[in-house]
């Protein structure tokens, strides 16, 4: 089997996300791994995904960033307690802020690589800041600022 995403160990009730829902059949499935002190999530957009011809729609871009950060400062939540995933208290998490910046026009048709960095825990908040890679050039950077969710939101009760 394949090696399990950050999205693989979310509860049934929160698989759905557009961004990243494993069980979401429309939606865009961002993975995410740790590679050592940063996570990475690769994702190759669509022809339809464009802003002009030729290269990627921002939106996309954001959505990337977006999830890729929340779902890092989940999995940051059970490393920093040398805890595995799947194990209480749980740690559920959503976007109270989302920064990006476009740097270069991202290029459409090849893989797209996100690197992320948690830069700080403190209390219910995450700070992550994120880079998006294409043909070797960063043509954006991120900054998710993710929220520990609230007991009210939370759909599932563990
Ligand atoms: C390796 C494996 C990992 C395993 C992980 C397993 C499971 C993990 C599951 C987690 C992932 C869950 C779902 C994933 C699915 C989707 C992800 C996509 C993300 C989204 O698509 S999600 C939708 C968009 N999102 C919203 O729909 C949020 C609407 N909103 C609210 O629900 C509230 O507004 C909330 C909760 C944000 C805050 O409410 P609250 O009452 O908790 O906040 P509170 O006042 O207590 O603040 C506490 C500290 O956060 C700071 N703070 C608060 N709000 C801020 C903001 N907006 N910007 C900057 N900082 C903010 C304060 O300044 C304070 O900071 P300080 O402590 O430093 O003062």
């Amino acid at each position: 089997m394949s090696e399990k995403s950050f999205q693989d160990y979310y509860p049934e009730s929160l698989q759905h996300c557009y961004g990243c829902g494993p069980k979401n059949p429309e939606g865009h499935h961002i993975r995410s791994f740790w590679e050592g002190e940063e996570s990475v999530a690769r994702f190759t957009p669509k022809e339809y995904h464009l802003a002009f011809p030729g290269y990627v729609y921002g939106g996309l871009v954001a959505s990337l960033v977006d999830c890729h950060c929340v779902g890092t400062a989940a999995a940051a939540a059970y490393r920093a307690e040398g805890r595995e995933p799947g194990t209480n208290p749980p740690f559920r998490y959503v976007t109270g802020s989302l920064h990006v910046d476009y740097l270069l026009p991202t290029p459409l048709g090849g893989e797209l690589e996100i690197r992320a960095r948690v830069e700080e825990i403190k209390g219910k908040k995450t700070i992550v800041t994120a880079s998006v890679i294409a043909e070797g050039k960063v043509t954006a950077k991120g900054r998710v600022i993710a929220i520990r969710m609230p007991e009210h939101l939370r759909p599932d009760p563990g």
